[in-house]
């Protein structure tokens, strides 16, 4: 028997032995739901037949390329635990492989030179979003991180320039202190002498990185926006409940199709959230008047971009924004308090830096260039974005056919993948790759790895447009936590379930201890 049919008929059986772990899971509602989709897998597979293949495609080994493989496939997402754990299975054996889901066939690619070639690509018939980003059209609707073509790279442009250049950058610093300011409080009053944290660390993160957001875009605060009449909900829980809507449907993948989810009751709070985030953000733009110079408003104009335009693009800044930035905090915190040593050697950086005039202000506040001086900080950052990297999976259409290699072309159409984890737990590039060792990311040790390797925040002309912001935040909150505080959890790695959520996201909030510095002679840092 051909060796791909060997691969294929294996790779089955394990994903059948996932599904009989699950069965017991399955209610009469999902049974109607799965008999529906086996209609329209059956629709599409008669589809599939008609496109044509390009060089060596055939060949790419992978689950479910047929009828029953591809339900077998979408039954194993009704367990989002597995899903994680079949994807790590598959991306241990293969640099690439194709799997059937719902009525779509992915290529996954799984080595550094696969995704050098189609997220280095400069053809913008190679940068189009794959049919999963879908689920955040209602709330970014066709901003930048959607957006394709002429639109793309005339926004990429301005918004580059005025949101993201060093000047700016700078800028930002004043917020992100003020910000750290608030949370080294909020935490002051969770810390009690070692009792646990009566709210989640992520709670008290979100409002910080909300309101960095909402500054930069629109020049206040997300608590400042006043509610509407007509909803019960404020601003940020408008945000919250986007995320947790496009949560449900990246968990449930039945519901992206929209002939089913129109039954769903929350398709009708999906609608509210969508029509009043922007109308919050557009009564903004119109009638707040920012003497702050803070905000993209006016640059934006000055660009010839609509009030419409500036909209969806400060809706794409909070969706792009937010839920990553939170999560890599909450998973950085958690990976320090594992690992005390390497917590204590960051508090003793952080401290040199606030003893330092010339990097900290009397307030106790970082200067820009502080940031860069924080570098054993920002190695244990980087293994930790790839022990668990928050923005797990990517995904492309391509528009025109793409060479792999001298074996493989894609044909325009396929819908293309990077499942993260697979390749920052290549062996080869991160030997031990179970191991928290920040010194993977000495200057010496990335100059000899592929760039293509590690890849938190994506790469190429479509990485992430906010990548110098996030790290900002997360390595001044960091610093300024570690200089006040200790961090410790009561959780095991090995006990926490991560979910394929919108983002890597841990089931349940993850139990943090918050103590206050053994003796704290700097309580008003
Ligand atoms: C830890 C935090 C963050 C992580 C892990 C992250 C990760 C990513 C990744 C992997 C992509 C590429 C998606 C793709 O290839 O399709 C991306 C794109 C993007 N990110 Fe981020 N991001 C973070 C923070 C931010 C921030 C703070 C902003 C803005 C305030 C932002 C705005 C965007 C936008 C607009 C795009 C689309 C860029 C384009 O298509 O040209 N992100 N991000």
């Amino acid at each position: 028997m051909p060796k791909v049919v060997l691969i294929s008929l294996k790779m089955s059986l394990d994903l059948s032995l996932a599904l009989t772990k699950i069965c017991d899971c399955f209610t009469l509602s999902n049974t109607i739901i799965l008999v529906f989709l086996s209609f329209l897998l059956l629709l599409y597979n008669l589809q599939q037949r008609k496109i044509k293949k390009g060089k060596g495609y055939k060949n790419i080994p992978g689950p479910g390329q047929h009828f029953l493989g591809g339900l077998a496939n979408l039954w194993t997402m009704r367990n989002p635990k597995a899903v994680i754990k079949v994807l790590e299975g598959l991306c241990a054996k293969y640099p690439i492989f194709r799997a059937n889901l719902i009525s779509h066939e992915i290529v996954f690619l799984n080595s550094p030179e696969y995704v050098q070639k189609l997220y280095g690509s400069k053809d913008p018939n190679h940068g189009a979003k794959g049919f999963a980003y879908n689920t955040l059209k209602p709330l970014v609707r066709d901003g930048l991180l959607l957006s394709t073509g002429e639109k793309w790279k005339t926004r990429r442009k301005v918004l580059n320039k005025h949101m993201f250049s060093f000047k700016t950058l700078q800028s930002y610093m004043k917020i992100v202190n003020s910000e750290s300011d608030t949370l080294v409080k909020s935490l002051g009053e969770c810390a009690t002498a070692g009792s646990e944290m009566g709210k989640p660390l992520n709670e008290i993160v979100e409002a910080s990185v909300l309101n960095i957001v909402t500054q930069i875009t629109l020049g206040k605060n997300a608590t400042d926006f006043k509610k509407f009449e007509e909803t019960d909900l404020t601003f940020a829980e408008m945000i919250n409940g986007a995320k947790n809507l496009i949560s449900k449907k990246v968990l449930e993948p039945w519901w992206q199709v929209d002939q089913i989810w129109r039954f769903n009751s929350l398709s009708k709070l999906e609608k509210e959230i969508s029509e009043f985030s922007a109308k919050h953000v557009m009564n903004s733009l119109v009638n707040d008047v920012n003497t702050d110079g803070l905000g993209i408003k006016k640059d934006l104009l000055a660009e010839g971009i609509s009030l419409e335009g500036i909209a969806e693009e400060v809706l794409t800044m909070i969706g792009g924004g937010y839920e990553t930035t939170v999560t890599a905090l909450q998973i950085f915190f958690f990976l320090l308090a594992l690992h005390p040593h390497h917590q204590e050697l960051c508090r003793q950086e952080a401290d040199s830096i606030f003893e330092n005039e010339d990097l900290c202000t009397s307030q106790g506040h970082l200067e820009y260039g502080a940031l860069s001086k924080l570098k054993y900080l920002e190695m244990c950052m980087n293994e930790a974005f790839r022990l668990l990297p928050t923005a797990f999976f990517s995904m492309r259409c391509i528009e025109a056919p793409i060479k792999l290699d001298e074996d493989i072309e894609l044909p325009s159409g396929t819908q293309v993948a990077v499942f993260t984890p697979g390749i920052h737990k290549n062996p080869k590039f991160f030997p031990e790759p179970e191991k928290f060792k920040p010194e993977r990311f000495s200057p010496e040790e990335i100059k000899n790895r592929s760039p293509f390797a590690f890849l938190p925040f994506s790469t190429g002309p479509r990485n992430c447009i906010g990548s110098k912001l996030a790290t900002m935040e997360i390595l001044s909150f960091t610093a300024r936590i570690l200089r006040n505080y200790e961090i410790y959890t009561t959780d095991r790695l090995e006990d926490v379930v991560f979910l394929p959520n919108l983002t890597l996201t841990p089931e349940k909030p993850l139990n943090f201890i918050i103590r206050r510095r053994a003796a704290d002679p700097y309580q008003n840092i």
